[in-house]
Order: C-alpha cells, then sequence, then structure tokens
C-alpha cells in the first residue's frame, strides 16, 4: 500500500474546557449551543468542536482566526501538549491518542517540533548551544551536534552570530535561533505557534519570506498558527479559517477570499486585494475563434494582479495556457471584474 499523501489526520476532534467536559461533544442538545450559551448552562467551554481536516504532506497548512477561536488549542491538541476531549488524530497513519510517554516525547521532539512565539530560548546559554539543545536531548555527541547546528544557523542567516547570548541578538534574530532550533532536529512536521506576532512589521515579513524559502527549499510540512489574514494569505498553500473552536472554512487562499463560505468569512476577507490572490484560471473565460491562438500567454496559477501588467502591456486578450492547451481567455473585462468584485464575469461569458 502506498504511505498516504497526509501526514496529520483529524477527525470529530474536541477540547473542551472545564467541569465534567466529557459529556459536550456525545451530547447534541449541548453541541448546538452558542458558546455563551454553553458556558451559562455547563460551565464550560468548547475550544475545538467537532473539527476534522488532514494536513498533507510538505503542505503549508495554516490555522487562522480571530483571538480566542481555538487555533492554539487545537494545534496544541495534535502533539497532546493539551489534551483533547475526544476525537481521533493520526499522524503518519499512527494513532496519537494512543502513544505512551515516551512515543509522545519522541513525536514532540523528533517528528513535529514546536517554534512559540516566546522563543523558548535559553538566556545563560550561546546561541550555537541553543540551536544544539534539542539534539542534545536526543543524545547527540557535542562536536557532532555543534557541526549540525552551525549548519542551521547558516541556513538562517545567523553566520558569525554562534557565540552570542540570546539577549545580544535582536527580536527577529531570536525567532531565526528558535527556527534553527526547531530544523536542527529534522522534523517531518514544524507547527509554528504566531511565531512572528510580537516582532515589527519590516521583520515580520523578513521572517515570512524566510519560512518561504525554507519551505520552497526543503519541502517540509508546515502548520503555521496566526491571526493575520495577510500572512495566512502569503504562507498558506491551504488555510482553516476558524470560529468559536469550529473551522467555517479549508482551503487555498484563492478559494477563501474568491468563494467565502459564509457572510462571516466574506467579511473576514473584504479588504483583501483579490487580484493579487485570484488567478486568471478562475478569472478567465472561453476563448472566442482566434483568440485561443494568439495574444500573450499565461500559466493557469498567474495572478490577476500580473495578468492585468501583460494585457496592458501587450494591449491584447491573453490565453490561459497549460501543457500548451489553450484553457480560456482573460481580457480587460474578466480582470476588472475580479478587481471590482463582480462574480458574475464567467457567467456572462
Ligand atoms: N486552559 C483553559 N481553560 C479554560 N478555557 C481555555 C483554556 N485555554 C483556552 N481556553 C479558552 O478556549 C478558547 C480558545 O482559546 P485558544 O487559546 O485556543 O484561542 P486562540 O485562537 O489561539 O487565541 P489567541 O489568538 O488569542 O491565542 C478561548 O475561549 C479560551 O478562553
Amino acid at each position: 500500500m502506498n504511505t498516504p499523501p497526509h501526514v496529520f489526520s483529524v477527525r470529530d476532534l474536541w477540547k473542551v474546557f472545564g467541569p465534567k467536559a466529557d459529556r459536550v461533544p456525545g451530547d447534541a442538545e449541548l453541541g448546538a449551543l452558542t458558546p455563551t450559551e454553553l458556558r451559562e448552562r455547563t460551565g464550560c467551554t468548547a475550544a475545538v468542536r467537532d473539527v476534522s481536516f488532514d494536513v498533507r504532506k510538505g503542505e503549508v497548512f495554516v490555522v487562522m482566526g480571530l483571538s480566542g477561536s481555538g487555533k492554539s488549542t487545537l494545534v496544541r491538541c495534535l502533539t497532546r501538549l493539551i489534551e483533547p476531549t475526544s476525537g481521533e488524530i493520526t499522524i503518519d497513519g499512527e494513532d496519537v491518542l494512543s502513544m505512551d510517554a515516551g512515543r509522545l516525547r519522541e513525536l514532540r521532539r523528533h517528528r513535529a517540533a514546536m517554534v512559540f512565539q516566546h522563543f523558548g530560548l535559553l538566556p545563560h546559554r550561546s546561541v550555537i548551544d541553543n540551536v544544539a539543545y534539542g539534539l542534545e536531548i536526543q543524545g547527540m555527541g557535542r562536536a557532532k551536534r555543534r557541526e549540525r547546528a552551525a549548519e542551521f544557523i547558516a541556513k538562517v542567516g545567523l553566520d558569525g552570530m554562534e557565540s552570542r547570548r540570546p539577549g545580544q541578538l535582536s527580536g527577529g534574530q531570536q525567532q531565526r535561533v528558535g527556527l534553527a532550533r526547531a530544523l536542527a532536529v529534522d522534523p517531518e512536521v514544524l507547527l509554528f505557534d504566531e511565531p512572528f506576532s510580537a516582532l515589527d512589521p519590516l521583520i515580520r515579513r523578513d521572517m515570512q519570506e524566510e519560512v518561504v524559502r525554507l519551505h520552497s527549499e526543503e519541502g517540509r510540512t508546515m502548520v503555521f498558527i496566526t491571526h493575520d489574514l495577510n500572512e495566512a494569505l502569503k504562507l498558506g498553500d491551504r488555510i482553516a479559517l476558524m470560529r468559536d473552536g469550529q473551522i467555517v472554512q479549508l482551503g487555498t487562499p484563492e478559494e477563501i477570499v474568491g468563494t467565502p463560505a459564509d457572510d462571516y468569512v466574506r467579511d473576514f476577507v473584504r479588504d483583501v486585494p483579490r487580484e493579487q490572490v485570484v488567478t486568471v484560471q478562475t478569472a478567465m473565460r472561453p476563448a472566442d475563434g482566434e483568440e485561443s491562438i494568439s495574444g500573450p500567454a499565461l500559466a493557469p496559477g498567474t495572478t490577476v494582479s500580473d495578468a492585468i501588467e501583460a494585457v496592458v502591456r501587450t494591449g491584447r486578450t491573453a490565453r490561459v495556457v497549460d501543457d500548451g492547451r489553450c484553457l480560456g481567455v482573460v481580457d480587460h473585462a474578466c480582470l476588472l471584474g475580479v478587481v471590482a468584485g463582480i462574480p458574475a464575469v464567467k457567467e456572462a461569458a
């Protein structure tokens, strides 16, 4: 049998905080209450409510939502840093909920390493010893772990800072140390808990680019928590948008922005510049006559904003071409329709 393409699979997951939390997941009546009603009736908070999803191998899976929507609780449940109330979680097909203490330790150290917002660096240790820390816990010898740590320090752009203490680094540099430390143990999945929210905007952008770069170089699976929509759109292959402990929509940035599942999501994405997220594959209309054989060619994943440039520059309708085949065309009207948020362009074609 082929190995499953999923790293984590989560089914019907609940995490309820409060007295007799166990009774909430199985009770349809309690499960249907709003968070406030549930709290008033039972004193419980359902931080994660009946959530199911898969994290695919090699993707950046973003968990997004406002403060209190359940993001941290959900991601902490994946490695049982928080013990779920009910449901199923597997990693590479192995049941996480039945792991014993030793197997769990192994899971957290080797397979799914967490990068926290507050770095968790050891203040009295040098950068290199901080990065080597996870390897030390694994029992790797000093020379070998320092060599490996140096490699990852270079990878995150901190060459020459090996012997500094965390207090002698900027916030962004400290975050890079945290990242290098997580990478050094070569985990299958990296879990990021709002790692950049304390950083100033420019450093934050640098770090986001760093994550994009590391991801494209290594193809490592990443689960990334953020409450920042732009960060989610920039980093995520897929985004799970949470509200009151539930996933209200799970999809690509383009799906979330282009076809919001409900009014809540629509409102959430209202101010996103759609042309930067929507692709020509969504915006195109069928080619008419000669249109399919001439005009600039664009790949299906080209964003509308890049397509606008091509159409304006050539003054012609552009073709959406995949593997030599013309799938459709985009003209001024299709492209402007996306910018204006008018979904009727396709139907009009
Ligand atoms: N230990 C706890 N005991 C009781 N309630 C909790 C506990 N931890 C979290 N909660 C509640 O669960 C809900 C989800 O919290 P969680 O921290 O997962 O949200 P979040 O989306 O990560 O928020 P933030 O972005 O502010 O970190 C909130 O209502 C929170 O108050």
